[in-house]
């Protein structure tokens, strides 16, 4: 992560109650990794959907991943080194329960699927509060169709914090057999 969203990160942990963690997912993510990701979902979505329209499926798949990009003017989240998906640990770092699994494309992903349907699961209801109250207060801000993603810095962060200007654009990487060569912050 970009350093500055890394200090946030830090202040949103001491935050958490003292018998939880935080358990990282994704941070910095390259274009590969991103239009993987993006491949990947979109196919899931498919699979899942066969009676879908082409449209139909990349809206669906745009939900839960964004469009691989490195133009200054629209990099995905991730790419920017702002973006990090995260859960709740217990003190041992084994996962608590907030709802569905990472990365889930459904319906019970969106932060406040459990703020109407608190009694389906009163523990996610409350973890997934206690995350996004921890990460808001250290600046950071959440997608609100997944509770495990929140941005620092980047174009999606400054548009929620009625920012002008964004503090981070891409971060442009070159990969050589799955090893980081070589980076640029634009
Ligand atoms: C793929 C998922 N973990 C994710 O990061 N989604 C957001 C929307 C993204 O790709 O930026």
């Amino acid at each position: 992560m970009r350093q500055e969203a890394a200090s946030k990160l830090i202040k949103a942990l001491q935050l958490i109650p003292e018998t939880m963690s935080f358990i990282l997912y994704d941070g910095f993510r390259p274009l590969q990794v991103q239009s993987f990701l993006y491949n990947d979902i979109k196919n899931k979505i498919r699979l899942k959907f066969p009676q879908w329209t082409i449209e139909q499926i990349e809206y669906e798949t745009l939900k839960y991943v964004a469009f691989p990009s490195i133009e200054n003017s629209s990099p995905s989240p991730h790419l920017t080194g702002g973006a990090i998906d995260l859960t709740l640990g217990d003190e041992r770092g084994y996962p608590l329960d907030l709802g569905t699994a990472f990365d889930a494309t459904e319906e019970k992903s969106a932060t406040a699927y459990f703020e109407k349907h608190r009694s389906e699961n009163e523990a996610a209801h409350i973890n997934r509060r206690i995350l996004f109250h921890c990460m808001t207060q250290a600046g950071f801000q959440n997608y609100e169709a997944e509770w495990w993603h929140y941005d620092y810095g980047n174009r999606a962060w400054a548009r929620k914090s009625n920012k002008d200007q964004c503090l981070y654009g891409p971060i442009i990487a070159t990969i050589e057999q799955n090893e980081l060569k070589e980076y640029k912050f634009r």
